[in-house]
């Protein structure tokens, strides 16, 4: 297997707020009595929510709970049944290019490099733009590569690349860790933290692993029922939860409880 060399530097700095979040670029999110159904059947079943711009957020709940089709509604592939979903005070409708979405597959275009995979968005400076951001990632000498020579943690790195080549408002992650082996996936966890504060991005983050939540997070979003039955905010630094307080302890807990 191959996995990335290039480790991610551990930087620690205060943990970014919705007050002073990156460079706060970032769009504020709000839903009213956002309802879905399918045919007969409720799978949202009326959110009312705010997320500041440039929260981090993690969205956890049971399989089939509806995570990836909150997913869907704020991107705008999908429409709500009832209610409105705002972002920036302003109702969306329809796909909208401030919104970018990470799968947990890379969904790279295997006919193209790297580089030409990232500056995907194409426009005057691409390729300074694509490079730059491959840098970011710790991608910047495979550039020339194509896809198929690439790990699994690499090929999200060159999507995570690509995402924020349009600097997004807001960026959905969609279980983006779930196919790497732990070591990848730790350097991932740091990988996204940095450029989530480097670029002030809103982030929304669905994952089935409580302990991915609440080392990333801000808040953790509990989705049962088609409701938000619990929203946890993950109240201590960043750079002390790789230890485990007995506090982190708790609110996993709680969460795992919630779910
Ligand atoms: N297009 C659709 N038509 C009919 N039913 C759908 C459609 N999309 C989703 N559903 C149903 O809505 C429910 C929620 O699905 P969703 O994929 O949002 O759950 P999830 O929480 O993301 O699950 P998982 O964690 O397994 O990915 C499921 O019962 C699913 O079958």
């Amino acid at each position: 297997m191959m996995v990335p060399l290039r480790a991610v530097p551990d930087v620690e700095e205060p943990a970014a707020t919705a007050a002073d979040g990156g460079a706060g670029r970032g769009l504020e999110l709000a839903f009213d009595g956002v309802t879905k159904a399918f045919g007969d059947v409720g799978v949202l079943r009326g959110l009312d929510l705010t997320i500041p711009a440039g929260q981090f957020v993690a969205v956890v709940g049971r399989s089939g709970g509806g995570k990836t089709t909150l997913m869907r509604l704020i991107a705008g592939l999908d429409s709500p049944t009832g209610g409105t979903i705002r972002i920036n005070g302003t109702a969306r409708r329809g796909l909208q290019p401030d919104v970018r979405l990470l799968f947990q597959e890379a969904r790279l275009l295997p006919w193209q490099r790297v580089l030409s995979n990232v500056g995907i968005a194409r426009g005057p400076g691409w390729k300074e733009r694509a490079q730059a951001l491959l840098a970011e990632v710790g991608l910047a000498d495979r550039a020339g590569d194509w896809p198929y020579v690439l790990s699994g943690g690499q090929k999200q790195r060159v999507a995570l690349a690509r995402a924020l080549v349009t600097e997004p408002g807001i960026l959905l992650l969609d279980e983006p860790f779930g196919a790497l082996d732990a070591l990848t996936r730790a350097d991932m966890h740091r990988l996204l933290t940095r450029v989530w504060r480097q670029h002030g991005f809103t982030a929304i983050l669905i994952t089935h692993d409580v302990a991915e939540a609440v080392a990333l997070a801000d808040r953790v979003l509990v989705l049962r029922d088609g409701v938000v039955a619990d929203d946890v905010a993950i109240d201590i630094p960043r750079n002390a939860r790789a230890a485990g307080t007995p506090r982190l302890a708790e609110l996993e807990r709680r969460i795992l409880t919630a779910v």
